[in-house]
């Protein structure tokens, strides 16, 4: 296996009065891994996700990236390299902007964030159109439609889309499909799916659908009070079921 590109070496969390919200975590991302990651209400799974997006402070241990810590960067600094989709469909677009004026502000990423001097050529939008088509959801169709009018199922897609359209070096999907309805919820699913795949993302995907952490990814994490309690890739991944999977869902 080649060098992990995240690698998080003894993390602990600490909050108020001393309580541990994350364990001593050790835990390696490696290039092209695509991490589905489960565990009960409060098991830590956000905890990680704002860990390692800077958005929460470590007590101790060690946060690399490629090989550097990046513990003390601020959040706004590591998205230069990592994105995040949240679930709920108002987060991560702007949304009195269009569509196409969300994808042309997503292009930025790195650099700063703004519209100036920089036109929605037809060129871009036809390329809009050939980006967005592939969500199956009709967005293709609404590319001068303001963000905030969209179905929550387009608005998900979109953000997605945002998320990637500068490649990030890591995509946390924090429970992206969970407040879409189920066939809208699948739809999305499948699309993220193609796209991570077809673009070799490095992704992790909380979730709460086994099914769903089943069939997807190349590897499965499931966390508990504070730790990752199972690690497992390809062939032992692929060998779990869900019966399985719900003995390490104990409080
Ligand atoms: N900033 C914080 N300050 C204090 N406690 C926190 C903070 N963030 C999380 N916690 C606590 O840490 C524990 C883990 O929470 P976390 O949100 O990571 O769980 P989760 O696995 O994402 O749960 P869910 O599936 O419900 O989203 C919970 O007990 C939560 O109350």
């Amino acid at each position: 296996m080649t060098n992990s590109v995240f690698s998080l070496k003894n993390v602990v969390v600490t909050v108020g009065d001393g309580v541990q919200i994350l364990k001593s975590v050790n835990f390696d991302i490696y290039d092209g891994d695509f991490i589905t990651v489960l565990g009960t209400n409060g098991a830590g799974k956000s905890t990680l996700f704002n860990t390692i997006a800077g958005n929460l402070s470590i007590s101790s241990g060690e946060i690399l990236h490629n090989g550097h810590n990046i513990a003390h960067e601020t959040a706004v600094k590591r998205t230069n390299y990592i994105a995040r989709v949240f679930q709920d469909p108002k987060m991560g677009t702007a949304p009195r902007m269009t569509v196409a004026e969300n994808l042309l502000l997503a292009e930025k990423r790195g650099s700063k964030r703004t519209l100036h001097g920089r036109g929605l050529t037809q060129k871009k939008l036809t390329e809009y159109a050939t980006l967005t088509k592939v969500m199956g959801n009709n967005l293709d169709s609404r590319l001068n439609t303001a963000t905030g009018d969209l179905s929550g199922g387009q608005r998900q897609a979109l953000s997605f889309l945002m998320a990637t359209r500068v490649k990030p070096e890591l995509l946390l999907l924090d429970e992206h499909t969970a407040a879409l309805d189920p066939k809208t919820s699948e739809q999305l699913m499948q699309a993220t799916n193609e796209q991570v795949t077809k673009h070799k993302l490095t992704a992790l995907m909380i979730t709460h659908n086994l099914a769903d952490a089943l069939k997807y990814g190349n590897r499965l994490i499931i966390m508990n009070a504070g730790n990752i309690v199972l690690d497992v890739r390809d062939e032992e991944k692929k060998a779990l079921d869900e019966n399985t999977i719900l003995r390490y869902f104990v409080s």
